[in-house]
């Protein structure tokens, strides 16, 4: 599968998310919707997004015991969305409980099921924090495939992680094992807070399914030309 790009909409209100939609046109046709739009403008901003044909990863990233984040991973069923998350550090419980709540609901309702996807170590963090949670781990990169192992055998389509960890999480799992990582910086980009970055270019190269790229495209004067050129890398 060729590397595809998500486009995260961080915006404080609808107009603002709306404009760079609009501004991006037929470029991008997957976007995220995280916890800032999600709270400012979430059902909006999703409505306006499937109406205009688009594909939405609802990325609130659930961290809960298990009966709570499989009844909001089932209430967000409503929104239509292609792809959502739960934090891999839930537990696997949690992690198969939304699975086969999810897969029976599908089923018995005749819906295409979202990609369910788990993230392993948010892209912000590098090994400081794993000694700083005293997590027994000799690196970064085991510590994601250890997650994305539970993830795995918990019935979950794929993990959020580095596209620094993409190959070995695709060795270890198999290729169709979904990647989706943030973390994507072009050389002339600003890396802002991500640890774990990677360029357009390589995550190519490195085989990742999705890269999630936000400020790179949202915060530039010209998102359409940034995400023109980010795309031009991908499928150099
Ligand atoms: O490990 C993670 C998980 C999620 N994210 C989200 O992706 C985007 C990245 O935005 P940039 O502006 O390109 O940094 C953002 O919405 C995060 O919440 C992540 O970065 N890392």
């Amino acid at each position: 599968m060729d590397t595809k790009i998500i486009v995260a909409l961080d915006f404080p209100d609808f107009s603002k998310a709306a404009d760079l939609v609009t501004n991006l046109s037929d470029t991008v046709d997957f976007y995220k919707v995280g916890l800032e739009s999600f709270i400012s403008c979430g059902e909006k901003l999703i409505h306006f997004l499937k109406s205009n044909g688009k594909k939405v990863f609802l990325d609130l990233k659930f961290h809960d015991i298990p009966n709570t984040v499989a009844s909001a991973s089932l209430a967000s069923l409503k929104y239509d969305i292609d792809m959502l998350n739960v934090h891999a550090q839930g537990g696997s419980i949690m992690m198969s409980t939304v699975s086969s709540e999810i897969e029976n609901y599908c089923d018995k309702h005749s819906l295409q099921k979202p990609y369910l996807i788990a993230v392993t170590l948010l892209t912000s963090l590098n090994e400081t924090h794993l000694r700083e949670y005293k997590i027994n781990a000799k690196s970064t990169l085991e510590y994601v495939v250890d997650l994305a192992k539970i993830t795995q055998k918990s019935g979950f389509d794929g993990v959020v992680a580095s596209a620094r960890e993409v190959s070995a999480i695709k060795n270890t799992l198999g290729n169709d094992f979904l990647t989706v990582t943030p973390g994507i910086r072009p050389a002339w980009a600003a890396k802002n807070d991500q640890q774990r970055v990677v360029t357009p270019s390589e995550a190519s190269k490195l085989g990742c399914d999705y890269i999630v790229i936000g400020r790179p495209i949202t915060a530039s004067s010209k998102p359409y030309k940034a995400a023109e050129k980010i795309l031009e890398e991908l499928n150099d």
